[in-house]
């Protein structure tokens, strides 16, 4: 091993003693078990609902709290006791309001404190005493670990814990206490958080969730084909910014793009005054508990359609430069009969509906008007200037991948194209031809160049990052060609078909589930694919387990929208020593249901695997490393402290 490096590692551990200790406490952490990995995915925004699951844990609490106070609780109690776990500060509210005295008050707090101690000692069995200090909320880390660690049945000592308890209520630090246990909790029954895509778009709310992605103790992303049109917006691709605002202005959420991210809509409003009229196509789809005036709603109305037109145009110079794209069919505004409002594509000719095509010149349509030039000009500057939005964007690629492998699965969002017979499906980019595993490094490779030359805007790595959202190739999108222009503006439900990519029936063959593993290097008989993005209609009677139990699909539709689609409000899924769980949610409305009502049914689990024997930490990806840090520093006990 490189002695410079050994030498500078004995600047930290300075003596055999420290090496020694530091081998020890690593070999100690290999043989625990194995924390729990949490996977969500196709979150759209809808931040409450996401909220609940992390902090209910997939369940995970009220598991535990049954495991542990089934014989002592009631299931009334149990289930006010994860609500206050859930959520501490209105619980602790609602409850101490049915208090009468201070001496019942007093009583609830010591009983409360206690079961709580109780519940953090078992939902930390699993970690070091480092690991569950750096949990424990700072002002209380003290008070906590003597509560903790009260070994000691000496009637002394009993005395001493409850006067520790007694000054805590008198001194007015109960309901800190409490509420810091309860965030404690809901982070120790999770050590891992898995995102598998798709965090924005559709609802309202996809900044509070990478906030509270940001300050999650440990996670990683996996993007979607919505997250990258984010960041595809975020580093130049106009394409991906009208897009971006099209859709927000589809589901009404345009206060995300001005009042959240700052960015300034008062020129493109301007435009869409100028030029569209209300149309049917182009009404937001409002969430019912949203009330838009008419004005408001004709306002959204004609944005939505200066937004979109900007977006057909935009399309067609890139699939014009990138043949290799294979999107010719795409070049909609240049197969339209301006005079007949006809459009004719794959050889059929259909009549159009709400047209909105004044800003379109059919000697040349993919031109853009002066001040439609303008608008996404300063669209753009005011995107790539949102501090915010640049902090989140950042994030996303700091945290995100394309695909994961951890702990022997295979973690992805899309698909792995194929084709019909099940091989990699191949792509051509620039007289170079990837398939597999190579094209989904390649397509990443090009996504954090464009990235990293945010002022490059017509480049192969922005116009790459479009292909990601919308090509047929894309690992994200898996699709032949996505029909928005049809859903605006074709009745004939054939052309608003996207028709798929053999992946997604492909996906329920054990063999080809092995195939894909084993092209990614990971082991074909243990590993699972761990997939987001198509709803699973739990309605039509569709599995999410597939491939014996290799593909699990965990997108049940957290997105409002689409639940009457999937019948549930979305899967997720938990991993932990003893094996796989598959938990579906039912539908979550709001926090203050789950707060006046004392049934939590909302999850039910489905075992995917059992693992024979408990997993070590040792068989993890972090055991991994840890291996090779021991290594390491039995190196450096031979070079520096042997002789
Ligand atoms: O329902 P909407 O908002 O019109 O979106 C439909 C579009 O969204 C997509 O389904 C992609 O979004 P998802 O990743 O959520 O599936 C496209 O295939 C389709 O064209
Ligand atoms: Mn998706």
């Amino acid at each position: 091993m490189n002695e410079k490096f050994l030498d500078l590692l004995a600047q930290k551990y300075d003596s055999a003693e420290k090496v020694a200790t530091e081998i020890i406490n690593l070999e100690a952490i290999l043989n625990l078990p194995k924390g729990t990995e949490h996977f969500v995915s196709d979150l759209h925004g809808e931040y409450q609902a996401f909220q609940h699951v992390l902090r209910n844990g997939s369940g995970n609490v009220i598991e535990k709290i049954n495991d542990l106070f089934q014989d002592t609780l009631s299931e009334n109690e149990r289930n006010e006791f994860a609500t206050l776990i859930y959520y501490p500060e209105e619980k602790l509210k609602l409850i101490k309001s049915h208090f009468g005295n201070e001496l019942e008050l007093n009583q609830w707090y010591t009983e409360i404190i206690e079961r709580m101690i109780k519940l953090i000692s078992y939902a930390s069995s699993k970690y070091t005493r480092s690991k569950l200090r750096k949990a424990l909320p700072k002002p209380f880390v003290y008070i906590i670990e003597e509560l903790l660690y009260k070994k000691d049945d000496s009637t002394n000592k009993d005395d001493y814990y409850s006067k520790i308890v007694q000054q805590i209520i008198s001194l007015a630090q109960a309901d800190q206490l409490i509420i810091g246990l309860a965030y404690t909790t809901q982070r120790l029954v999770v050590d891992h958080l898995h995102v598998v895509g798709d965090i924005y778009d559709r609802g309202p709310e996809p900044d509070k969730i990478i906030d509270t992605l940001i300050d999650y103790h440990s996670v990683d992303i996996q993007w979607g084909n919505h997250d990258v049109l984010w960041l595809g917006a975020f580093a130049g691709s106009k394409v991906c910014l009208a897009n971006i605002i099209r859709i927000c202005a589809r589901y009404d959420n345009l206060d995300i793009i001005e009042d959240v991210y700052g960015i300034n809509l008062r020129p493109l409003l301007n435009l869409a005054e100028k030029y569209y009229e209300d149309n049917p196509a182009f009404r937001p789809k409002v969430q019912s508990e949203k009330k838009l005036s008419d004005y408001e709603q004709l306002q959204i109305t004609k944005i939505h359609q200066a937004i979109a037109m900007i977006q057909f145009k935009l399309e067609i110079p890139i699939i014009k430069r990138r043949p290799y794209f294979n999107m010719s069919e795409r070049r909609l505004l240049e197969k339209i009969d301006y005079e007949k409002k006809e459009i004719t594509i794959h050889g059929k000719t259909y009549p159009l509906e709400n047209s909105c095509f004044a800003t379109v010149n059919p000697m040349q349509p993919d031109r853009l008007l002066e001040e439609e030039q303008q608008v996404i000009e300063k669209l753009l500057f005011s995107v790539q200037h949102s501090e915010k939005l640049a902090r989140h964007m950042n994030f996303l690629m700091k945290k995100g991948s394309l695909y994961l492998k951890y702990n022997g699965n295979l973690l992805i969002h899309g698909c792995i194209p194929l084709d019909e017979e099940g091989n990699m499906e191949k792509m051509t980019i620039e007289n170079k031809t990837y398939g597999g595993r190579e094209l989904l490094d390649t397509f990443e490779s090009y996504l954090r160049y464009a990235f990293e030359h945010p002022e490059m805007t017509d480049d192969l790595a922005t116009d790459m990052v479009w292909y990601l959202w919308t090509g047929e190739y894309s690992s994200l999108f898996g699709k032949r060609e996505m029909t928005t222009f049809e859903r605006y503006f074709i009745k004939e439900k054939e052309t608003h078909k996207e028709g798929k990519n053999p992946y997604y029936y492909l996906r329920e063959k054990e063999e080809i589930c092995q195939k894909i593993l084993a092209e990614f290097d990971l082991h074909p008989e243990q590993g699972h694919i761990i997939n987001g993005h198509t709803p699973v209609k739990e309605i039509d009677g569709e599995n999410p387990i597939k491939a014996n139990g290799r593909m699990l699909v965990i997108d049940g539709g957290f997105s409002k929208p689409y639940q009457s689609v999937t019948g549930i409000a979305g899967y997720t899924l938990l991993y932990n020593s003893y094996g796989m769980q598959l938990v579906a949610h039912k539908q979550f409305h709001s926090k203050e249901d789950v707060l006046g009502d004392t049934t939590d049914v909302l999850s039910v689990k489905r075992l995917v695997d059992k693992e024979l024997v408990r997993k070590k930490v040792r068989e993890t990806n972090i055991g991994k490393e840890i291996l090779q840090e021991i290594s390491i520093l039995n190196s450096l006990r031979e070079y520096r402290y042997m002789n």
